[in-house]
Formats: C-alpha cells, structure tokens, sequence
C-alpha cells in the first residue's frame, strides 16, 4: 500500500478500496440530507454542510455520508476549496454518536469504527484544500473533524450580556473527561496541530477551549465575531438552500471563504504535493494499523464497565436536554 504509486493516489482522491464512490453523474447540488452540498465551479469552492440534527454527531450513516459528499466534490476538477460546516448554528459536531457505542450490534460496530477511520483517511488526505468553519461547539470527534481540515475559522460565539443568550463554543478532545481515551491516531492530529507539550495537556486534562485560548495555543487559525452581514459579498452564499442561506450570511463564513478562495489560487499540484510532505506518514500508519485499532475499539466498547458508563452519559445527556 505503501508505495509511490498508492500515495499518489491517496491524495489525489482515488482509492481502490473505497466502497462508496461517488456516482459518476452525480448532482452537484443536494449529495444526501445528511450532507449538504453546495458547489461554485465559477470560483472553485464547494461547501458541505453537515444536517444531522440535533448536535450533527457522528453515526455510521453520518460518517459515510460525509465521505460520499467529500468524494462526489473531490472528482469535480473544477473544485479546488471545500468548506466545512454546520447547519446547527450552536454545534459544529458533538463528536461521535454515543448511542453507537451503547448495547451496540457486534456487525454494525467495526463498521461504524471503520466508517470513521475512512473519515479521516479521506478529509486528512484530501486533494482538495479544505477549511472548517466552526460556528459552535466542537468536542471530541468534533474537533478531530475540524483538526482534519487545512484550515479552521471558529466563531467567538455570542457573547451577549443577556444570559440566555449568550452562547460561547468550545473545542478540543475532551474524551478523559468521559473516562475513554482519543484513539491513538486522533491524540496525534492534535499533537500535529497545537504541539507536542500542549496536546499532552489538553490530552490528560481533557480540555474544552474557548474560541480565544483555541487560537492562542494554535488549534484554530482565526476566530471572527459572532455577527450578521448585511450581504455575502460571495457568489456561494446565493447558491446555498434557503434553510442555510440565512445563517450562512454571517462573519464566519465570509472568513472562511477568503480562506477557501486563497487556497483556490494556489497552483493545485503544488498544494497537493506539499499536503503529501506534512500528511501522508501519518496516513499511512494509521492505515497499517487499521484492523488493530478495529480490534481495540470493539474490545474496549463492550466491556462491561464502559457499558455501564456509556449508559450513564446518554441518560445524563438526554436528561439535560429534557430540562432546557
Ligand atoms: C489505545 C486506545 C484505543 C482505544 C479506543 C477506544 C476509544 C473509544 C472512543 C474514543 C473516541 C471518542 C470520540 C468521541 O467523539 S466521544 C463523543 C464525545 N462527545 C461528547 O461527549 C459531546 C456530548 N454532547 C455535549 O457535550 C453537548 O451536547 C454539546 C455538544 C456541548 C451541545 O450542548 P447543547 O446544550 O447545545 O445541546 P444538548 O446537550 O442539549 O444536546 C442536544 C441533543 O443532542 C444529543 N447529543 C449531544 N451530543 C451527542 C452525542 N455525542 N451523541 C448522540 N447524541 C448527542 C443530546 O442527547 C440531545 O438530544 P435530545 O434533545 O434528543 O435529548
């Protein structure tokens, strides 16, 4: 796998063993309700829009949804950019869908470890420069998305004096807060991105950090103020669906669109080639280990104990929800 010829591949978006490739004709519009997917081939930007409500986390069907959409935009030659985001204006992704992991089917289980693990592969290893605007909270497998893109914008949130209005997002891999640990290859993307000394850090403590202490330790590139523009000064905005246009006419996106259209000027092989210097040893590994980290997965999951705790944490998380 690991030759000269496979790691071309790998980044320039075709893989041999990817079961999910996109249809030849596919629209460029609307891939999946899932997924939204939003393509300008007049600017060479696209934007995919993640739709599972309510805290957009990751389920098999989400996972492979998110791939399929990355694949159908990827075999566009006309796109070069691809932005990130959510239609939940509160929550970018809550990470990995807990219900998964509860009394879970000993079939659907690898599938779904294996699901995310393709997530990484194909948005770490992408040909196309892509840019996570995070408008709200980003944990765990949420932030492993985000920490998987080029480039991150997050919103400083709204930090209203009115309380209940006030909403401020939070990202990081906040896992041993929950009693579990990231997955090796996740602990080190964050390690690639903020540095070594930080990660081992947040890793242990857990850390959920605010929009201000994430870019001062390098986990997101820039943070905008949570404010409505008057028009998107962008071509893309107009293309959106009416139930994202809205809130797509906001400081952030217009961030991470100057950022897509940035990267969009960049001759692309170049781009490419230099994503392959930075990316593909860590690719690689984790592909070596994929089964083993299946394996290790699964195990953990079923223990008795982890049940026990993952059943606690979806009742607490469901109660609080019940309360607002
Ligand atoms: C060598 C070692 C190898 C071993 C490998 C083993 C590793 C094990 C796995 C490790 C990987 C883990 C990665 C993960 O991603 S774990 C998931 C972590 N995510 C969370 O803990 C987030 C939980 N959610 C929240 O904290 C909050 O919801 C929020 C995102 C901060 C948003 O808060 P807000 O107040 O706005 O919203 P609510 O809390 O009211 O939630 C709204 C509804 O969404 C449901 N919800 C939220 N998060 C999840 C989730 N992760 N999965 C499923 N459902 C979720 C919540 O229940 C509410 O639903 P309801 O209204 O229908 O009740």
């Amino acid at each position: 796998m690991n030759t000269p010829r496979a790691r071309a591949m790998l980044f320039m978006g075709r893989r041999s063993h990817q079961s999910h490739a996109p249809h030849k004709h596919s629209p460029p519009a609307v891939a999946n309700d899932l997924v939204i997917s939003t393509v300008d081939e007049n600017s060479g930007i696209a934007m995919l829009t993640m739709n599972r409500p309510p805290a957009n986390s990751l389920s098999l069907e989400m996972n492979e949804a998110l791939c399929y959409s990355l694949k159908t935009v990827e075999a566009n030659p006309k796109i070069q950019s691809v932005i990130l985001s959510s239609t939940n204006p509160k929550i970018f992704s809550a990470g990995l869908d807990i219900t998964e992991l509860v009394a879970p089917d000993n079939d659907r289980l690898p599938r779904f470890w294996n699901s995310l693990q393709q997530v990484y592969i194909d948005l770490y290893g992408s040909r196309l420069a892509t840019v996570a605007a995070i408008q709200g909270h980003a944990p765990a497998a949420g932030c492993f998305l985000a920490m998987s893109c080029d480039y991150r914008v997050m919103s400083e949130g709204d930090t209203n004096n009115d309380i209940k209005k006030k909403h401020v997002p939070t990202i990081g891999l906040n896992e041993t807060q929950l009693g579990i640990a990231a997955p090796p290859w996740m602990g080190q993307l964050l390690v690639r991105t903020i540095g070594f000394r930080q990660a081992e850090l947040a890793l242990a403590l857990g850390t959920l950090f605010p929009p201000e202490q994430a870019l001062s330790i390098g986990l997101v590139d820039d943070i905008v103020p949570h404010q409505q523009v008057e028009s998107g000064d962008h071509k893309l905005v107009d293309l959106l669906p009416s139930q994202i246009k809205d809130q797509a006419q906001n400081s952030l996106l217009q961030k991470a669109y100057t950022q897509a259209q940035i990267y969009a000027k960049i001759p692309p092989q170049a781009r490419v080639a230099s994503k392959m210097v930075t990316r593909e040893e860590h690719i690689f590994r984790m592909i070596a280990k994929r089964d083993e980290d299946t394996q290790h997965f699964c195990g953990f999951v079923t223990q008795k104990a982890v049940q026990k705790n993952l059943t606690a944490y979806v009742e607490a998380l469901k109660n609080k929800s019940a309360k607002k």
